[in-house]
């Protein structure tokens, strides 16, 4: 298979990466990752979150955030929306695109969203109805395609069980999420031709964290599927609040830095791009999760 000439990318940061920050991120903030992450030449950004509060403190602020943000055209902005009471929240603020989350393990689907994974469609279901009714795209995460924290190896069948049940009820488009980063380069072919079974490779995204290392050589080996949609985190920002000790996204610099080495184009500055993670790296108070980040800015530094 020839590898693409451009791939699109997701950056996720702002709401993947940010979501499991114990230290309040101000609502500022986050706005100005997202105008930074658009200077830099994302199109895709995925700004925020509709869950509980409760469970997820970082994103209470998701209204305001989404409020704040002057869009640019020709990007593309993205929340999550576990049911039908996120749905009309999200609403309000005119997302392009929304997501919904399920789990092919039934252990983390418990965790994640209180809820079984065939209950969790029946939530769906509304949730993507309503939203293409207002001419609003529909992303499906699948978390949990290689491993569990909670059951480990997951089987590529339950894999495709999930991404069926996504088209069924009429989600676009659907992201492979290596959760915990415990996925190679082979096993996470199998978890992405599971999903072909029902998805177009144009509807398949890569979402790949990078405990183990392993998230650039999967991405490759996606690459070879002829998967060109992929989600990465600037700064390597990130992790689940539901999956204990997984680190963040791959990082966007370091996708970019690969992509670009390999003749393939993103439509990212990657000096700009490297900015906008020192930002928030800085916010935070530490140095960017990211190898590329960490070259470029010590070159910089002469
Ligand atoms: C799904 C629920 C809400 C079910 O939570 P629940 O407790 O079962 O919900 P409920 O319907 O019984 O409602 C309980 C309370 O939550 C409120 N509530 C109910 N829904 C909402 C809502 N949408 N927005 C705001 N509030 C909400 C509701 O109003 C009520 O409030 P109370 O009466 O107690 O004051 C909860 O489990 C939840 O919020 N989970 C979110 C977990 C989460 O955000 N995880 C991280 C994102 S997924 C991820 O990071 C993985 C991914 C996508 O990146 C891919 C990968 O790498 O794997």
């Amino acid at each position: 298979m020839s590898l693409p000439s451009r791939v699109q990318l997701i950056d996720v940061g702002p709401r993947d990466g940010l979501q499991n920050e114990k230290q309040p991120v101000p609502a500022a903030v986050k706005i100005e990752l997202v105008h930074r992450l658009q200077a830099a030449g994302l199109t895709e950004i995925e700004v925020t979150s509709f869950v509980s509060p409760k469970w997820v403190p970082q994103m209470a602020d998701n209204a305001e955030v989404m409020g704040g943000i002057q869009r640019q055209a020709g990007v593309r902005y993205s929340v999550l929306t576990p049911n039908l009471q996120g749905f009309e929240a999200a609403l309000k603020t005119r997302p392009d695109e929304i997501v919904v989350f399920g789990a092919a393990s039934e252990a983390f689907s418990h965790k994640n969203i209180n809820c079984s994974i065939a209950e969790s469609i029946e939530r769906f279901a509304p949730v993507v109805q309503a939203a293409l009714a207002a001419g609003i795209a529909v992303r499906g995460a699948m978390s949990c395609t290689v491993g569990c924290p909670y059951e480990g190896d997951v089987a590529p069948e339950r894999v495709a069980y999930l991404a069926g049940l996504m088209k069924q009820i009429g989600v676009q488009r659907v992201d492979v999420a290596d959760t915990i980063g415990v996925g190679t380069p082979l096993r996470v072919q199998k978890a992405i031709e599971a999903t072909l079974q029902h998805f177009d490779v144009d509807h398949v995204c890569g979402h790949f964290h990078d405990t183990y290392g392993q998230a650039l050589s999967n991405t490759l080996a996606a690459l070879q599927m002829g998967v060109r949609n992929f989600q990465s985190s600037v700064a390597g920002l990130g992790g689940c609040p539901y999956a204990k000790g997984a680190t963040g996204n791959v990082s966007t610099e370091d996708v970019v830095y690969m992509l670009h080495g390999m003749g393939i184009a993103t439509g990212i500055d990657l000096d700009k791009l490297v900015d906008a993670g020192a930002f928030i790296s800085d916010f935070l108070g530490r140095k960017p999760n990211s190898n590329v980040a960490k070259a470029i800015l010590n070159k910089r530094a002469g």
